[in-house]
């Protein structure tokens, strides 16, 4: 019989402390049955890797969140790249792919680490600040929209509109309601943002225009694909960074093996994105019968699929609930796996690896001055808040 569980792993109970939650969800087997939301679910590295996989069996055209499209009106219309299938999906995902090129990434690297440094400086000097709220939240929106080509003005909805994607993909909780509360303003503002004319040369939202005028994508794709970058670009980084920094200052070893090398530090963002997961969840939808760890599942069924959770499978990783900044991180789905594995990650690591390299260079200890505060989101986990002490080199 197949395990069912009742949780609800949308709940701020959950969302605040998922890791004895995924623990249970994984001991009860490969797939359970969470009846809370009449879902399937899988905590397990292997059936998660299995269902990126196999797109065939495990769609995306249905929606990633628990609403499934074929039965009601998404709150937007769905993203060209991670709401479709193949072949809807593979012509625009080779634009996006030619788009953020490893070569067009090493590009931004000297602008990203100008702006680290000089932010990360100040921030040393002070001796204590909140490595959420004064570098996390700052970075990433000095430089990502700068290297969009967006406009000054507005910026200050970028996160809200990630607040609407990602609570977006969950239930309708008061989460998702909290999110969508000024969505037609937001998404008025995304909507012109997308639009040729509001986009600087140079930027990679004329590079996505670019491809229009070759007849690659149409005009319409184009500002969608704009769209799909200001949706995935900007509060995946905010938290991923966040969520690195908190985890490097409460431990203190970890640290202090970065500070002594901080080559080390592009590999302690890859280990703390598998460590603290800034992606816990999301969905596919069956298009046919199909077995997953033995448990049959019939088509059209929604399945939750716990990357958090797989990230820490000890059926995976050795010591999986410890931080090892020297450790094979290979295999973690923190980007996702398969065909809509995440296009953008050289960017995201780019970004972590300029910031905490600009710290291993400064920063000789880091220590929490007070636990961090977690931000509850259906999708992403990080925190609000994660003051810190730094011991200048
Ligand atoms: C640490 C930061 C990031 C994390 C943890 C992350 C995670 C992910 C994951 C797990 C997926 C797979 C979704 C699925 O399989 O349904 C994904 C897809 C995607 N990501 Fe990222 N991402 C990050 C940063 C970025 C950035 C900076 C960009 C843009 C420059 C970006 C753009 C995208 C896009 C467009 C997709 C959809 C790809 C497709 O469906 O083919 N992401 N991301
Ligand atoms: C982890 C993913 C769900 C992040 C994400 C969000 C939105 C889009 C889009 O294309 O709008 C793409 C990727």
């Amino acid at each position: 019989p197949v395990p069912v569980l009742d949780d609800d792993p949308f709940s701020v109970s959950f969302l605040a402390d998922p890791y004895p939650r995924h623990e249970r969800m994984r001991e009860a087997g490969p797939v359970v049955w969470l009846s809370h939301y009449g879902i399937w679910a899988s905590a397990r590295h292997e059936q998660v890797v299995t269902a990126l996989t196999d797109w065939r069996a495990f769609s995306s055209a249905s929606g990633v969140g628990l609403a499934d499209f074929r039965k009601e009106k998404p709150w937007r219309v769905p993203s060209l790249l991670l709401e479709a299938d193949p072949p809807d999906h593979t012509r625009v995902r080779e634009v996006m792919t030619e788009v953020l090129s490893s070569r067009r990434v090493r590009g931004l690297r000297e602008e990203f680490a100008a702006v680290a440094e000089s932010l990360v400086g100040d921030l040393v000097e002070r001796g204590t600040f909140d490595a959420v709220r004064d570098l996390a939240e700052v970075f990433p929106l000095r430089v990502f929209p700068d290297a969009l080509g967006l406009p000054e003005e507005g910026r200050e909805n970028l996160m809200p509109y990630g607040g609407m994607a990602f609570n977006g993909f969950g239930p309708r909780n008061d989460l998702f309601h909290e999110a969508m509360a000024d969505a037609p303003r937001i998404q008025e503002w995304i909507n012109e943002s997308c639009r040729r004319e509001n986009l600087a040369a140079g930027g990679l939202g004329q590079d996505i225009w670019a491809f229009a005028d070759t007849g690659r994508i149409t005009p319409e794709q184009a500002a969608m694909l704009v769209r799909s970058l200001l949706s995935a670009g900007i509060d995946t980084t905010v938290y991923a960074i966040g969520n690195a920094l908190a985890a490097l200052a409460a431990h203190p070893g970890q640290w202090a093996r970065v500070h002594e090398n901080p080559a080390l530090a592009k590999l302690a963002f890859e280990e703390a994105i598998r460590f603290e997961s800034p992606v816990q969840t999301f969905f596919r939808t069956t298009t046919r019968a199909v077995d997953l760890g033995g448990v049959r599942i019939g088509p059209g069924e929604k399945i939750l699929l716990f990357l958090g959770a797989a990230n820490r499978d000890p059926r995976k990783w050795i010591n999986p609930h410890t931080l090892d900044v020297t450790r094979r991180t290979a295999g973690h789905v923190g980007f996702g796996t398969g065909i809509h594995a995440c296009v953008g990650q050289q960017v995201a690591r780019l970004e972590g690896d300029v910031v905490l390299t600009a710290l291993a260079r400064r920063a000789a200890m880091l220590s929490p001055t007070a636990a961090p505060e977690p931000r509850p989101n259906n999708t992403l986990r990080g925190f609000s808040s994660a003051p810190i002490r730094v011991e200048k080199a």
